[in-house]
C-alpha cells in the first residue's frame, strides 16, 4: 500500500463568524458551517477550499508584504468564541511518499493526474478489509459529535465482549473518499489506533467494520465532552494548578506516542475528550486521522494541521515529533491566559504569525501567573524546534515536576547518545565539558533517563538502550521502525557509558542555549573544557571536524586564540553548536 502516492490534503478557510456557545451540549463539537463555499462545511478530506502546491511560508508572504508586527495582539477569547480550528487540514501538499518508487503500474491513482473525476473515482479500492457484520454487532443510537471527516455516533454492543456495553463509532462515509490519498488516510488512522495501545490518556480502539457506505471506528466512549467546552465553561482559562493536571496527562500522552514512533499532528483542545462529566475525569487523545508512523531521524514534510496549532517548521516542510510539543504550547498559553498566542482573521495571517510573532507574555493574566509557567510555555513555543522541550522533558519542568510521578522513557536520548558516539573526540570533549556545568533542572531529567536504562554497576551498553525499547514496544513502535536507530548505536556494543559520560552524550547544546542561564553554563563549560579538552587546533583541522569546506575558513579563523592556536570562549561555544555551511557564511558579515 501507499505505493509512491501522493498526497492532497485540503484547506479551509478560517471563519471569524463561525461561532460556538456555552449552551451547546460539550459533547458537540464545532460543525464547519457558516457558508464558506462548502469548504468549512462537514465535507471529507478531498473538498479542498483552495489548495495550494508550494510552502505557504513563501505564499501569504509575496515579495514586499511586510512582516507582521513583532507582537501578537493580546486577543481575548470572546463570548462566543469563534471556532480555535475550522481549519482541520491546512493546505494541500502534493507529496511524494518515501524511497517507494518506481510506482507500480497498478498502484494508487496519483492525485495531480488529470482525467475523468468519475472514471478515476471507479478504479478505487475502497475495499479496506475490516469486518463487514457492524449491524449485526452494535445498535447504532444519535450523534455525539462532529468533525470535518466523519461524525461520531453513541452505540451499543449487541453481542460479544461488548454485549450491552456503550461505545462511540466515528463514522466516515466512502463517498467523500473520492482520492487514492483520502482512503489511505483512513487506512492509517485505523492503522495507528490499532498499533497504539496501553497508555490510560489514550482512548481505546475496539474494532473497525465497513460496509458499501461507511466505514466505522468503534472505539471507547467518551461522556465528559472535549476539553474545549471546559475550557468555554470556565470563561476561556484555567487556574495553574487545573492547567499542570491537564497538562500532564497530555504529555504523558504525547510522551507515549512519540516513543512509539507515533506524531498525532492534530493536537487541539477539541480532540481531548474527558470520560466522564466528573471535573477531574481522565482526559483521552483522540482524532489520529492526520498522525502518521515516524522513524527517529526522519523528517515530515507534508503541512497538516489545524491553524491555531501548526508549528513554524511545519509550515517550513520540514518536522518531526517537536511540533506535537507546538501544540501543547499554544494549548497550554489559552489554558493559562485565555487567549490564543497566535492570531489573525485569516489562515495567511495566522501562518505570519506563527513564524514571525512573538506571543504576548506582559498582558493581563501573565504578569500574575508564576515564572515556571510562563518559562513553560515559552520553552514550547520557541520558533526553534531544536530549542524546544521534548514531552518527557516537558514532564520533568520546574512547573509541572512531581517526584511522585515516575517520567518516561525519551527518545530524543537515543538521537543523541547516536550522534554522540559517532562524534569526534574533540566534539566528546567539549560536550564533556558542557555537561558538567548543567544545573539539577537538567540533572533530574538526565539521572532519570539513566534510570530508566536499568545501569548495571553504574553502567549501560547497548544492551540496556535495547532491553528498554523493547520493554516499551507496540505494534507502533515495529511500524515505525524505531529500533533502526540502535543500528546506528552499534559502537556502544563495544562500550559502556557510566553516567557522566551519559550526560555528556544526552544533553542538546540548542536546547541549553535556549535558557535563561546559558551564557553562565557556557562560561563554566568552557572553564571545563579549557582543563581537559582544548588544544591547539589549524583552521583545516577545525573546518573538518565540522564538516564545513575551504570558505570557512576565514570565519573559523576568528574562532581560534592567535595566543596558543587554541579554541577561544567564541569558537567553544560555535563548535558546540556546530554551524552549516550556510550559516557559516551567512554569520561572516
Ligand atoms: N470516543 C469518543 N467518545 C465521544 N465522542 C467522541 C469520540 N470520538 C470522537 N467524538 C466526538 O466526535 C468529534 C469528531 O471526532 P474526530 O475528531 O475523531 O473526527 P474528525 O472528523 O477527524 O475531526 P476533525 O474535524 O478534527 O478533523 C469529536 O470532536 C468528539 O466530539
Ligand atoms: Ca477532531
Amino acid at each position: 500500500m501507499g505505493q509512491c502516492c501522493t498526497k492532497q490534503v485540503a484547506v479551509s478557510t478560517v471563519n471569524g463568524d463561525q461561532s460556538k456557545t456555552s449552551n451547546e451540549a460539550p459533547t458537540s463539537s464545532v460543525t464547519g458551517g457558516g457558508g464558506g463555499g462548502g469548504a468549512s462545511s462537514h465535507s471529507g478530506k478531498n473538498t479542498p477550499a483552495y489548495s495550494f502546491t508550494a510552502s505557504p511560508f513563501t505564499s501569504p508572504l509575496p515579495a514586499g508584504v511586510a512582516p507582521s508586527p513583532a507582537r501578537t495582539p493580546g486577543r481575548k477569547f470572546r463570548w462566543p468564541l469563534p471556532p480555535p480550528s475550522p481549519a482541520k487540514p491546512i493546505m494541500a501538499a502534493l507529496r511524494r511518499r518515501q524511497g517507494k518508487s518506481p510506482r507500480p503500474k497498478d498502484g494508487p491513482i496519483p492525485e495531480e493526474q488529470n482525467g475523468d473525476e468519475g472514471e478515476r473515482e471507479r478504479e478505487l479500492d475502497k475495499n479496506f478489509g475490516y469486518g463487514k457484520n457492524f449491524g449485526a454487532r452494535f445498535e447504532l443510537g444519535k450523534e455525539v459529535g462532529r468533525g470535518h471527516f466523519g461524525h461520531t455516533c453513541w452505540a451499543k454492543g449487541k453481542k460479544g465482549e461488548l454485549k450491552g456495553q456503550p461505545v462511540a463509532v466515528k463514522i466516515i462515509s466512502k463517498a467523500k473518499m473520492t482520492t487514492a490519498i483520502s482512503i489511505e488516510d483512513v487506512r492509517r488512522e485505523v492503522k495507528i489506533l490499532k498499533a497504539l495501545s496501553g497508555h490510560k490518556n489514550l482512548i481505546k480502539f475496539h474494532d473497525a467494520f465497513e460496509d458499501s457506505n461507511n466505514v466505522y471506528i468503534v472505539m471507547e466512549l467518551c461522556e465528559g465532552g472535549e476539553l474545549l467546552d471546559r475550557i468555554l465553561a470556565r470563561g476561556g482559562r484555567y487556574t495553574e494548578e487545573d492547567a499542570k493536571s491537564i497538562i500532564v496527562q497530555i504529555l504523558s500522552v504525547v510522551a507515549f506516542c512519540h516513543l512509539q514512533g507515533v506524531v498525532h499532528r492534530d493536537l487541539k483542545p477539541e480532540n481531548f475528550l474527558f470520560t466522564t462529566r466528573d471535573e477531574d475525569a481522565p482526559l483521552k487523545v483522540i482524532d489520529f486521522g492526520l498522525s502518521d508512523f515516524i522513524r527517529p531521524d526522519q523528517r515530515l514534510n507534508d503541512i497538516v494541521g489545524s491553524a491555531y496549532y501548526v508549528a513554524p517548521e511545519v509550515l517550513h516542510r520540514s518536522y518531526s515529533t517537536e511540533g506535537d510539543l507546538w501544540s501543547i504550547g499554544v494549548i497550554t498559553y489559552i489554558l493559562l491566559c485565555g487567549s490564543r498566542p497566535f492570531w489573525a482573521r485569516t489562515e495567511s495571517g495566522i501562518f505570519r504569525s506563527v513564524l514571525r510573532a512573538d506571543p504576548n507574555f506582559n498582558d493581563s493574566p501573565w504578569p500574575e501567573v508564576s515564572p515556571e509557567g510562563k518559562d513553560f510555555v515559552k520553552r514550547l513555543l520557541n520558533k526553534d524546534h531544536r530549542k524546544r522541550m521534548t514531552a518527557v522533558q516537558a514532564l520533568a519542568h520546574p512547573w509541572l515536576r512531581d517526584e511522585s510521578r515516575d517520567l518516561p522513557l525519551d527518545i530524543s536520548i537515543y538521537k543523541l547518545v547516536k550522534s554522540y558516539i559517532r562524534a569526534t573526540p574533540l566534539k566528546r570533549a567539549a560536550l564533556k565539558a558542557l555537561s558538567k556545568a548543567i544545573t539539577e533542572d537538567e540533572l533530574i531529567y538526565l539521572r532519570a533517563q539513566f534510570r530508566l536504562l536499568d545501569p548495571k554497576h553504574g553502567y549501560v551498553t547497548l544492551d540496556n538502550f535495547r532491553t528498554a525499547l523493547t520493554k516499551n514496544a507496540t505494534d507502533a513502535m515495529r511500524e515505525a521502525r524505531v529500533s533502526d536507530i540502535l543500528n546506528l548505536m552499534e559502537p556502544l556494543s563495544y562500550k559502556k557509558m557510566d553516567f557522566e559520560e551519559f550526560c555528556a552524550a544526552a544533553i542538546s547544546t540548542y536546547q541549553l542555549e535556549a535558557l535563561e542561564g546559558w551564557e553562565k553554563i557556557a562560561s563554566t563549560a568552557f572553564e571545563f573544557f579549557e582543563i581537559e579538552g582544548n588544544r591547539s587546533i589549524s583552521v583545516e583541522e577545525l573546518a573538518q571536524e565540522m564538516s564545513l569546506g575551504p570558505t570557512a575558513y576565514p570565519l573559523l579563523n576568528d574562532w581560534i586564540r592567535t595566543s596558543d592556536g587554541k579554541l577561544s570562549f567564541l569558537g567553544y561555544t560555535k563548535f558546540l553548536h556546530g554551524v552549516t555551511l550556510r550559516n557559516a557564511n551567512s554569520r561572516h558579515r
